[in-house]
């Protein structure tokens, strides 16, 4: 029936039909992402992670931070329909494969792209391993190679993220253990709600000043600031020995946690060292982005594009600190739709700090 709610019965029997497979496909395209989840999980856990990170995932009720981590560790998404995760605590353990190149490395022996040689001075920050080191395919690989040379490998770490309740959020001697206690934090608020944007920007002032080396009460930043780039991140686990880690590093795994793409275009964000030296990246993450962007209010908007972007790289920029990298600072993602949003990557990047669209 034309311009009609009524539906005949043969019409109803096909829309039915449609409804039913796309069910069926959605699940099935969940169910094969979680089967490899598993699988990457698997694998990576068997080659032994170099080390393992705690990630603080913070950000206000509802804002998506179980989602977030939920498409993290299992590739699948949890809409309201769904029975909550039994097995789910407030966090999520998952490996991140990272490719990594050594950031300099000149050898002036002749060496074989089948066994190649690193001299250990260079190694980053953990074992490299024949198993995990792979030639790049750039590579010259008839074995010849002088200096320079690029080669990347392969390493796993193991990121163990932490949800801090949103009851939380509010005192602060618990968000400044949370804190304590982490190597990185991923920032989450809603692009829908602006409250939760509000909330976001108080909790990046927190760590600023949680942070900063001016409300450190060791002295010895203020005479040797041009250290703090150095500084060692140490990690608070009993079971890893303290070593040092770049923060952008750091950040790359962060930037896995909080789902986004393409992790090598994620330097570092906004964050700085405590009076300890650790250096706290932070990313901050609009959450929720798969909103058709005409659905939002026409005064959220600017050349066609949120004005919470741009307010999420003033919020950042404000608590940029010298200590941490100069590039990438946040990001907004869907975790409801997955991958894909390599848009807002492209258009942060572009806009963020000096950063190029690297
Ligand atoms: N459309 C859409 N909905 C989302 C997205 N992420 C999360 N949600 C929904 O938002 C609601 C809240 O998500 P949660 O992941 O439970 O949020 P939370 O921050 O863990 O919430 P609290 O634990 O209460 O603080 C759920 O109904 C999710 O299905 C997203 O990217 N898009």
């Amino acid at each position: 029936m034309v311009n009609s709610l009524v539906w005949t019965p043969d019409e109803a029997k096909y829309l039915k039909a449609i409804f039913r497979w796309q069910e069926t496909v959605a699940s099935a395209e969940d169910e094969k992402r979680r089967r490899e989840a598993e699988d990457a999980a698997r694998s990576a856990w068997e080659q032994k992670p170099a080390a393992e990170f705690r990630i603080l995932v913070i950000g206000g009720r509802g804002t998506g931070k179980t989602a977030l981590l939920t498409r993290f560790a299992q590739g699948t998404f949890h809409g309201e329909d769904h029975p909550p995760d039994p097995f789910y605590e407030r966090g999520r353990r998952h490996p991140v494969t990272l490719d990594m190149t050594p950031p300099t490395i000149t050898t002036t022996t002749t060496t074989t792209a089948s066994t190649p040689t690193l001299p250990t001075t260079l190694i980053p920050s953990s074992p490299i391993t024949k198993s995990n080191l792979q030639p790049h395919p750039n590579n010259n690989s008839n074995g010849n190679h002088h200096s320079p040379q690029t080669q990347t490998y392969k390493q796993t770490y193991m990121i163990d993220t932490l949800e801090l309740p949103s009851k939380h959020l509010h005192s602060n001697p618990m968000l400044a253990q949370a804190l304590s206690i982490t190597e990185a934090a991923v920032l989450v608020y809603s692009v829908r709600d602006d409250a939760s944007f509000r909330l976001a920007q108080g909790l990046a002032e927190f760590m600023h000043e949680h942070f900063s080396p001016a409300s450190s009460s060791s002295s010895s930043f203020s005479s040797a600031p041009s250290i703090r780039r150095s500084l060692i991140v140490t990690t608070t686990s009993s079971s890893i020995r303290p070593r040092s880690f770049s923060p952008s590093l750091i950040a790359k795994l962060a930037a896995a946690a909080g789902n986004i793409e393409n992790t090598t275009a994620v330097g570092g964000g906004g964050g700085g060292c405590d009076d300890k030296g650790r250096i706290c990246p932070l990313i901050l993450v609009g959450n929720k982005s798969d909103t058709p962007l005409s659905s939002c209010s026409s005064s959220s908007f600017d050349d066609d594009e949120p004005v919470a972007v741009l307010q999420s790289q003033r919020a950042v920029a404000r608590m940029r600190m010298p200590a941490a990298e100069r590039t990438f600072c946040f990001s907004r993602c869907r975790p409801r739709l997955g991958k894909g949003w390599t848009r807002y990557l492209r258009w942060s990047a572009r806009r963020c700090c000096g950063c190029g669209g690297r």
